[in-house]
């Protein structure tokens, strides 16, 4: 019996995979996907047990990680629903699948853990929004776990009408960030610094920012005033991004992932 069971693994579910081989050993890892030389690849580089049919990936798992695009969650859930028995627990990631619309495809006495992680989960620095489906998992599972999804970063426990919140605030955001690191590259590569050492450079600031916000505690706004001389560079930029709408755009955004979340 393997400890996790991924039913697909493409960048979510290899980023946590990944992850969590710093905790977990490789084979109480199991995995099915489509791909069949990709999941032969993928089991050399890691260790992890690539089987060949979700059902079987399902039945062999005890914790059973739903990592396959929305579309394609009916056909896995009703492969998988004959195999499922009190003991297993149900990982679900897709943004648009509530915890009730799991229990009425997979019966409502399967357990369900509705999670919302993010892409660096990959270098160990994820953040997962968790919604529980009931009050009847044991002690030893929520500790267990826990442990699975602090292995590639933070996890939090959230009321599950704060998902769609949780998918801006965290499960889409990275792209946006990288957006973000990337013109700002742009930016800098103007004005004759190489695109390696730029991109450096920002990473780097936009990881101490918020390693600042996370570890002073201190409001975000104080944090940008510490930044802006009077009369400096910094706030003759603030300037532009106000007059440009940055925070409206971001704010904008947010909207349209919860907005999209509602109307999969
Ligand atoms: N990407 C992200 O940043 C985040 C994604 N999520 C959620 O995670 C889930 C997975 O997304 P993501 O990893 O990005 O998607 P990908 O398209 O990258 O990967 C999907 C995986 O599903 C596999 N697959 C497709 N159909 C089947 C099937 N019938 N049986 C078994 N495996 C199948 C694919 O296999 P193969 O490659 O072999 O063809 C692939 O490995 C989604 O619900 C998404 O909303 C949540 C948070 C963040
Ligand atoms: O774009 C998506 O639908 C998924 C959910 C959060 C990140 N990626």
């Amino acid at each position: 019996m393997y400890q996790f069971g991924f039913i697909g693994m493409g960048n979510m579910g290899s980023a946590m995979l990944k992850g969590c081989l710093s905790v977990f050993p490789a084979n109480t890892l199991a995995f099915s996907r489509k791909d069949a030389a990709k999941g032969e690849a993928l089991s050399l580089e890691t260790g992890a047990v690539w089987i060949d049919s979700n059902r079987t990936c399902a039945e062999q798992s005890r914790y059973i990680i739903l990592a396959v695009k929305p579309q394609f969650y009916d056909g896995v859930l009703k492969e998988i629903q004959p195999v499922l028995d009190d003991s297993r627990i149900i990982i679900s990631l897709a943004p648009s699948y509530s915890i009730a619309d799991l229990k009425q495809s997979l019966g409502s006495s399967v357990r369900i853990v509705r999670a919302m992680p993010n892409t660096p989960a990959m270098v160990g620095e994820g953040m997962t929004g968790l919604s529980w489906s009931d009050d009847d998992f044991s002690e030893s599972e929520r500790t267990e776990l826990m442990q699975f999804f602090t292995s590639f970063g933070k996890a939090e426990t959230v009321p599950e009408n704060l998902m769609d919140a949780v998918t801006a605030a965290s499960g889409s955001s990275p792209a946006f960030i990288y957006m973000m690191i990337e013109a700002l590259a742009d930016g800098v590569v103007k004005y004759g610094m190489p695109r390696d050492k730029a991109y450096t450079f920002v990473s780097q600031a936009v990881l101490g920012s918020a390693k600042m916000v996370l570890e002073t505690g201190e409001h975000p706004g104080l944090l940008k005033d510490n930044v802006c001389s009077p009369g400096g560079t910094t706030i003759a930029a603030v300037a532009e991004l106000e007059a440009s709408g940055f925070r409206s755009s971001l704010i904008k955004a947010a909207s349209a992932v919860c907005d999209r979340c509602r109307n999969m």
